[in-house]
């Protein structure tokens, strides 16, 4: 798989996405290529590039208090805070500086935050920030939980989306689907893939990738 790497470009970015094609197993569907952020995630100069492409699509009159990172985007949403701040997007927190927040997962998979973090959720003006979003589902989970701790969702933003809007609510990215030539995702019992019985060659998830 590490061999099969294709790395595509988005216009005014200068970062690649490397991506494998073949047959990939989600959460929530199955996908023609993994789209692997490994890099974009870890390596600084290529997450400060990721969140100067995003910092552009919110305007300077938004509040950001707080960034709700998933799929490891702590780095990027780290970088994302002070794009923000040196973009002049305000912040309406006591010490003027946003905050990075990460959710945990309880034994239910549902997203959770402990009693420390959730003064910086609850009445707070929330990014919800992902890597990559194929369905929406796992944006539905981020969403309701920073709803249901009282967070005002000003933006969702994540490095390649699928889908441009969920619920009327634009999901700002750097890269999108026609940037992956021929990107489809199906719902597993409709995965044509599986009708002509070809196995998976992997499970994907934000941490990565295990082979099968
Ligand atoms: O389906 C993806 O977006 C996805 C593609 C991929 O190549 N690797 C990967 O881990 N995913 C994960 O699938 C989840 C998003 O899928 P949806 O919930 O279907 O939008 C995220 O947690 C992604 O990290």
């Amino acid at each position: 798989m590490e061999n099969r790497y294709i790395k595509l470009q988005a216009p005014g970015c200068n970062v690649p996405l490397k991506v494998v094609p073949g047959h990939f197993a989600t959460n929530h569907s199955h996908i023609n290529y993994y789209i692997d952020m490994t890099t974009l995630k870890t390596r600084v100069s290529e997450a400060q590039e990721v969140a100067r492409d995003l910092v552009g699509l919110y305007l300077y009159n938004t509040f950001v208090d707080t960034i709700v990172c998933l799929d490891g985007m702590d780095v990027v949403g780290a970088y994302l805070a002070e794009e923000l701040t040196k973009a002049g997007v305000m912040s309406r927190n006591a010490h003027q500086t946003i905050y990075v927040v990460t959710p945990e997962y309880n034994s239910n998979s549902q997203m959770i935050f402990r009693d420390n973090i959730q003064p910086m959720i609850t009445g707070k003006n929330v990014i919800l920030l992902m890597a990559s979003v194929t369905t929406g589902k796992t944006i539905n989970k981020g969403v309701e939980c920073i709803q249901y701790y009282g967070g005002k969702l000003q933006g969702i933003s994540a490095i390649f989306s699928a889908i441009g809007e969920l619920d009327g609510m634009p999901v700002n990215s750097v890269f999108r689907e026609r940037d992956i030539p021929d990107y489809q995702t199906y719902d597993f019992r409709e995965c044509p893939y599986c009708k002509k019985g070809i196995k998976l060659d992997a499970l994907v998830n934000g941490y990565g990738y295990s082979k099968l």
